[in-house]
């Protein structure tokens, strides 16, 4: 009997069993694939790989060589990680047969409790053609690294713009359908607005509103768009249409409460089976692998009965775009639709010496305070290293650090930080007003 049976060796699942077995519990993990999981195989890192080395006329065979160095460097740092732990991995799925038993390889595992850190893959909507050759999910597109003439990418969400991102600069015709009336939607309005306004520039044909109806042979996609039927032709069709819980045939005999595939959980990550814990991907909310990996903490610590030591929220959302974009907390509309009096502050970034001199592109970061207590409630950025500098708001918004504790830090010069100081003073003006 283990005291810990962990389910997939991704950022949750790997997290999870390495702070359990580092406190002295015997933990068996599951993986039949490569630990890491999507973020470190076929996500998170292969994807900004791709867009740190690419560019106009690039050599695509030795970018597949940069991508897989930095890929097996970091999968052999976490299996030593877990080797050194004493955590048993076992290279197999496993299947969930009971309160405290699964099923992996032909043989019966028990465990004390057991954690299901499954993950998700590509949603297959039932699209016509969506099977044919040539239609591509990002974990074949990044199996597959060459280039391409044109490229049509069925969703404008965090995955069809980074990957826009790698193929346009590449010199590819990249056109992206979106569904909804705006790319990004979870994200602020005025940062997809400029990313739409940025991909044009960058040369991406962008249609929103715009349905996808078929695919046919010879990869036309056929949509609907303000009202009039339309094809477009591509070499290659990216499917990036989101991403669904991995979990279906993961229970025999069990059945935990589910709501379209994601785990339900409470707020100590445990199933409607009370030994059965679930976090990451699995459950839904924010599929961050960084979301995953505070999960897989703090389920270990509370497994192991002790109060969690990493929290879980607010998570930072960050998309890996020129320039970047970053996100955290509550933006203005969402204070506007729940009544939260607040006020914003702005810095442009065109006045910014170190964006100057970094030949960066134009940008903002805005941060909403609340009108009452001055408390940070959120940050939006779109600006060179905003996936950096929203460490910082991520930290005020958890603390809820006010605008006059914000302005107490001297932050150096020239720095893209400076604008943090600058739309606190612009937000504090408001506040005062
Ligand atoms: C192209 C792409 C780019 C991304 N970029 C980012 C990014 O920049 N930043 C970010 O934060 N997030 C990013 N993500 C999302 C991130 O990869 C996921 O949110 C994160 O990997 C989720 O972690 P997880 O541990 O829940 O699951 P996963 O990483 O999906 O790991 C789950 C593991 O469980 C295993 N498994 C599945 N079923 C079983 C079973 N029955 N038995 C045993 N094992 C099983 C799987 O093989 C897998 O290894 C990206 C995703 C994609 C697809
Ligand atoms: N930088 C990052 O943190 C990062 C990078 C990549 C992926 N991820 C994670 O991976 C997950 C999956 O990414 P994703 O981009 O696939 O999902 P997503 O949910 O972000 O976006 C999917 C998009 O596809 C659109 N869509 C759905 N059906 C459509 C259809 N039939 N026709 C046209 N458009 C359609 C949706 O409206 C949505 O905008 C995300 O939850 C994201 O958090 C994160």
């Amino acid at each position: 009997m283990y005291d810990l049976l962990v389910l997939g060796g991704g950022p949750g699942g790997a997290a999870a069993a390495r702070r359990a077995a580092q406190a002295g519990k015997s933990v068996a993990l599951f993986e039949p694939r490569s630990i890491g999981g999507t973020c470190l195989n076929r996500g998170c890192i292969p994807t900004k790989a791709l867009l740190h080395g690419v560019g106009p006329g690039c050599d695509f065979a030795a970018l597949a060589a940069e991508k897989a160095r930095v890929v097996d460097t970091l999968r052999a740092g976490m299996e030593r990680q877990l080797a050194s732990a004493k955590v048993t991995l076992i290279p197999h799925p496993a299947t969930v047969t009971g309160a405290h038993t699964v099923a992996a390889g032909g043989v019966r595992y028990e465990g004390e409790a057991i954690l299901a850190a499954v993950g998700s893959v590509p949603a297959r909507p039932p699209i016509p053609g969506l099977d044919l050759p040539g239609v591509v999910t990002s974990d074949e597109l990044l199996e597959d690294l060459r280039p391409r003439e044109r490229m049509i990418i069925l969703g404008g969400g965090v995955i069809g713009v980074e990957l826009a991102c790698v193929w346009a600069a590449a010199g590819c015709r990249v056109t992206i359908l979106e569904a909804l009336e705006r790319i990004l939607a979870n994200l602020d309005r005025e940062l997809s607005q400029s990313l739409t306004l940025q991909l044009k520039r960058d040369g991406v044909e962008l249609l929103t509103g715009a349905h996808v109806t078929r695919i046919s042979p010879g990869l036309t996609v056929h949509f609907t768009h303000k009202g009039a039927e339309q094809t477009a032709q591509a070499e290659t069709v990216l499917a990036a249409m989101g991403r669904v819980p991995a979990t279906a045939g993961l229970f025999a005999g069990v059945e935990p409460a589910m709501e379209r595939g994601f785990l339900q959980v409470n707020e100590r990550f445990q199933t409607s089976i009370p030994s059965l814990y679930a976090i990451g991907d699995a459950i839904g909310g924010a599929m961050l692998a960084h979301k995953a990996e505070a999960e897989g903490c703090a389920a270990a610590d509370l497994l192991l009965g002790r109060a969690p030591v990493r929290g879980v929220s607010p998570v930072p959302a960050c998309v890996y775009t020129d320039p970047e974009i970053a996100q955290v907390g509550l933006t203005a509309d969402d204070c506007k639709a729940r009544g939260i009096p607040f006020a914003a502050g702005k810095c442009v970034m065109g006045g910014n010496g170190r964006t100057l001199i970094a030949g960066g592109k134009r940008g903002f970061l805005k941060l909403v305070f609340h009108a009452q207590t001055h408390a940070l409630l959120g940050a939006c950025l779109y600006c060179c290293r905003a996936t950096d500098l929203i460490s910082e708001l991520t930290l005020a918004v958890t603390l809820g650090l006010t605008a006059e504790q914000l302005l107490r830090p001297v932050r150096p010069h020239p720095t893209f930080s400076e604008a943090v100081t600058e739309a606190v003073e612009a937000g504090l003006a408001a506040l005062t007003r």
